[in-house]
């Protein structure tokens, strides 16, 4: 995977991110990944940094103050890409919810299928390819998924997927100063605005297997982010058309 980049945002990692490193680079000699963390408690950018002596120019990790969100996390790392000559640009967890040989899906999809955008899908071709995630998650994420679709008319399955490859233009398209969600809901928002600039979005899919180590970071705050955000987004896509017509 030429060109490639993988951003893995962590909080908290350090039971998994030494393995998930090793794993992204055992698919492919040239890939790099960037670990963008929030100075984790636990020591995770420590446990990247000793792994950089091993991976030298080809593993880099960003260390911000303090734990700001997951969509602003991804925002610091698309930045920081987007100042190197990556073509391909991931969004990848830490924690093996995403299997690492599924990178090379989402890049063919992009590389040789023509997608601007590929998507690592959970819930398409009516089926729900998740693993271990208690009742109450896997309804909340699938309804939220179908409610997000209901809202913005986005003909996606999985809105609120977190495995996804950019190709480079997408990510220099979008004004990324101005993506407003910090927590999940920027995944919702991501694709909005890709859709909205018409790139073509291919959904691969894949197996979301919950994590066996660490925690899960979502929280009440989040979820309303994501409930009520998605409808002003909409409505703000809106009115920037209305507009735009007058
Ligand atoms: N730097 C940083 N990383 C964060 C933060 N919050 C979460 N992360 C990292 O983001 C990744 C995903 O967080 P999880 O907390 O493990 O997510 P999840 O509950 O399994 O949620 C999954 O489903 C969501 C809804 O479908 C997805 O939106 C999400 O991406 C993920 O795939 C992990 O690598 C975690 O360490 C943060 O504030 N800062």
């Amino acid at each position: 995977m030429q060109d490639t980049v993988v951003i893995i945002p962590t909080y908290n990692e350090i039971e998994n991110i030494e393995a998930i490193i090793r794993a992204v680079f055992s698919e492919s000699n040239t890939i790099h990944i960037l670990v963008v963390d929030d100075n984790s408690p636990d020591l995770t950018a420590l446990k990247v940094k000793e792994l950089q002596q091993e991976f030298s120019n080809r593993l880099f990790v960003e260390v911000r103050k303090e734990k700001a969100g997951l969509g602003t996390a991804y925002i610091h790392g698309f930045y920081w890409c987007l100042k190197k000559p990556y073509q391909y640009i991931f969004e990848m967890d830490a924690d093996f919810s995403h299997n690492p040989k599924d990178l090379i899906k989402l890049y063919n999809a992009c590389k040789k299928d023509g997608a601007d955008m590929a998507i690592g899908s959970r819930y398409i071709n009516n089926t729900v390819n998740v693993v271990n995630w208690d009742m109450k998650r896997l309804l909340m994420s699938y309804f939220a998924s179908k409610y997000v679709k209901f809202i913005t008319r986005m003909r996606i399955h999985d809105t609120t997927a977190g495995f996804v490859c950019y190709k480079r233009q997408v990510l220099e398209a979008i004004d990324l100063s101005k993506i407003k969600f910090i927590g999940y809901a920027f995944q919702i928002e991501m694709k909005f605005k890709t859709y909205l600039k018409n790139f073509k979005i291919i959904e691969v899919p894949v197996i979301f297997t919950d994590r066996s180590q660490g925690e899960s970071k979502l929280s009440s705050g989040i979820i309303s982010e994501a409930v009520f955000g998605v409808i002003s987004m909409k409505l703000k896509s809106l009115f920037k058309n209305k507009k735009r017509v007058k």
